[in-house]
This record gives structure tokens, sequence and C-alpha cells, in this order.
């Protein structure tokens, strides 16, 4: 299904001007719950892992998260309702900026409290496919002062930070947007994703 026309030119817009975007409003508050409540039964069941970075994600000290990927095929009721959506999405950034992203892949994550991501692009070596990072955010009430900033380094050197607040999708550009994941006070729910496109190697 297609989003209502013009519903995403703001984020295409921003996204073409300054490489990222805070969209929010993606799902209702109730898709957004459900999700958080299958993230957390997901890690209070250990059924989330220790994440790893580059090609193989073997386990690494750069970053402290405990994932599980979203199954193609295997979807739960709120998994499905998000995929709909980022595919909207993923096709809407398409029409407007011809970036011919194919597919997504998406995974829960969960930061214990002091764990975080130091400062990375979400690029993996020697692949190119990943063009936009989305971050879906679980989190309801998220106060600054308990932390747990995803710290997005700009072109002119700035940077910002941005809570990880419910409801929220933080969207920027893969290759160009070091980022970094402060650590938190209490437990930082998410759902990581990346908009992909045909590895350019891959041939036809
Ligand atoms: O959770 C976030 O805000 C960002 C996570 C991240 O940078 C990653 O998974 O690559
Ligand atoms: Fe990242």
């Amino acid at each position: 299904m297609l989003s209502p026309p013009g519903e995403f030119s703001a984020a295409a817009a921003a996204i073409a001007a300054d490489g990222w975007y805070l969209l929010p409003g993606l799902l209702s508050p109730t898709q957004t719950r459900a999700l958080a409540g299958e993230c957390r039964a997901m890690h209070e069941a250990g059924q989330l892992k220790a994440a790893g970075t580059g090609a193989n994600r073997t386990a690494s000290s750069l970053r402290g998260d405990l994932t599980g990927w979203f199954v193609a095929g295997a979807l739960s009721v709120p998994q499905r309702a998000f995929s709909d959506r980022l595919d909207q999405l993923r096709q809407a950034l398409n029409r407007e900026l011809m970036l011919g992203l194919v597919d997504s892949e998406s995974h829960y994550a969960v930061y214990r409290p002091g764990t975080g991501y130091g400062r990375h692009l979400d690029r993996l070596r020697g692949d190119d496919a990943r063009v936009v990072s989305a971050v879906f955010y679980l989190n309801e009430d998220w106060r600054p002062a308990e932390g747990g900033a995803l710290r997005l380094y700009l072109a002119d050197r700035s940077h910002r930070d941005i809570y990880p607040c419910a409801g929220d999708l933080l969207l920027f550009l893969s290759a160009q947007c070091e980022h970094e994941v402060l650590p938190a006070t209490r437990d930082r729910m998410s759902i990581a994703c990346w908009m992909r496109q045909r590895r350019l190697d891959a041939g036809v």
C-alpha cells in the first residue's frame, strides 16, 4: 500500500539537504507500545544476543547492545505493521530522491544501563549496500537526565543529541553520518534498520 502523497516529502527534502531527519508519527502510540512490549519480552526471555560489528558480526567492545533480527516471513503482528510503514517510507524516498533502495533489514536493540556504541559509520567494510539508517525508538517518558542520546556528527563539525523517545524515527545517510550512542541510566530500547541498495559489485 502507498502512503498518502507527500506524507514523507519533508523527510526526503531534509535528507537531501542535511543528510538526516527526525520523523515523528510513523506508527500510532498503541503500535509503538506493542513493539516495546515485544522487545522487552524478548529481552527478558534471553532472546536478544550481544551484537557484533563488521561483516562477521562477532561481539565487540565498541558496542554494548543486545540485538534480535527481524526474520522475513516470520514477522509478528507489531513487526509487520512497522515493516509495512518502513516500506512505504522506503518507496517514498525512492520516488522523491531516486535512491534505488531495494529492501531493508531491522533488529531490536536493548542497551543495558551504562552501555553504548562508540562513534562509527553504519557501512560494513567492503559493502556499500546500506544507504539510509533508520532508528525507531521505543522508550516512553524518556528524560534527558537519563542520558542515552544518539549523538549525530554533522558535516559542519557540530553535533546533535537525539534522545530515544517512543515513536520517533531518526533517519540519516549511512555512508556520511558518523554517530555514537551515549550510555544511559535505564534500559534503552529501539529498532535499528537499514534501507539498502543493490550492492554495486553484485552484478545484475
Ligand atoms: O540506537 C541508536 O540510536 C543507534 C544505533 C546504532 O548506531 C547502530 O545500531 O548502528
Ligand atoms: Fe550506527
